[in-house]
């Protein structure tokens, strides 16, 4: 490799989001267990689990909603306690229950948001071309559908192009289209090197969208692991029988797969 390639080469492999021990401790209750991944630019993670596995828990601690109870987050070599502003501005964060208020249309609070984060009001238009909310004239967001709502928070999350882009739950209530959209949406962010991180139920959008799932159950990883590998252990549809094996042991999986 020449000089310059190792240079390009070098500079790619310090573009990481690392987590290092993070855990969540409220009073006696341990919400999130130590947990460390590194997650290089480009690269898509799924966080899955059950009702209360800490998805959001560990989502918030990331976007800085949660101070962690112990370890560090480094996001391409800064660290969020230590440099916040220089770590928040690399950031996208789509929130998992945001409650809309005000009579705003969606352009209009694409615009809000666009002004606090100083990016230009064409990046609005396109945005809401690109989540299909171009054409609500003057409907006001509370009058929005749930996945029209989650559509508006995915443009707000990537106004910036940011270059790690945190997405609680973002699929809860897409139709099948915009399943599939999303899921294109968030590999055109990967290919253009951003870091993508988000939390579903829905093991099908994981499987579909993401590189690699980390698997929680009560605060703890069950599993962590690249889907290639999840699919060589457990074959096609792998993930749901990694899920069944992991919630329901092994017998329990192979009883519904025979079902
Ligand atoms: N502020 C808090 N104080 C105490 N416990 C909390 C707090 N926030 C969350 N929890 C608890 O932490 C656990 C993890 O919750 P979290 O919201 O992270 O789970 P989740 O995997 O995102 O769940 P869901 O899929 O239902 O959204 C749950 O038992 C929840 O009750």
């Amino acid at each position: 490799m020449d000089n310059m390639h190792n240079d390009a080469a070098l500079a790619m492999s310090s573009l990481t989001l690392e987590l290092d021990h993070i855990s969540k401790v409220i009073g006696n209750k341990q919400l999130v267990a130590p947990l460390s991944l590194s997650i290089a630019a480009g690269q898509i993670v799924a966080l899955c689990g059950g009702n209360g596995a800490g998805k959001s828990s560990i989502i918030r601690m990331i976007a800085d909603l949660s101070r962690p109870s112990s370890g560090s987050i480094v996001l391409h070599g800064t660290a969020l306690h230590e440099q916040r502003d220089q770590y928040l501005a690399e950031l996208g964060y789509m929130p998992d229950d945001y409650q809309f208020t005000g009579s705003f249309t969606a352009y209009e609070s694409l615009k809000f948001w666009a002004e606090l984060k100083q990016q230009p009001v064409n990046r609005v238009r396109e945005l809401l071309e690109l989540v299909g909310l171009h054409e609500t004239g003057k409907k006001k967001v509370h009058q929005f559908s749930k996945g029209m709502r989650q559509r508006l928070l995915l443009a707000q999350a990537l106004l910036s192009k940011p270059s790690l882009l945190l997405l609680d739950e973002p699929t809860n209530g897409l139709d099948p289209y915009w399943m599939k959209r999303f899921v294109a949406i968030i590999d055109e962010a990967a290919r253009g090197g951003a870091i993508v991180l988000f939390s579903t139920h829905q093991l099908q959008v994981a499987e579909a969208a993401a590189d690699y799932i980390v698997m929680l159950d009560q605060g703890e990883v069950k599993l962590s692991s690249s889907y290639e590998q999840i699919r060589l252990q457990y074959g096609e549809q792998g993930l749901q029988r990694a899920y069944e094996a992991i919630f329901w042991g092994e017998e329990g999986a192979m009883e519904r797969v025979r079902a």
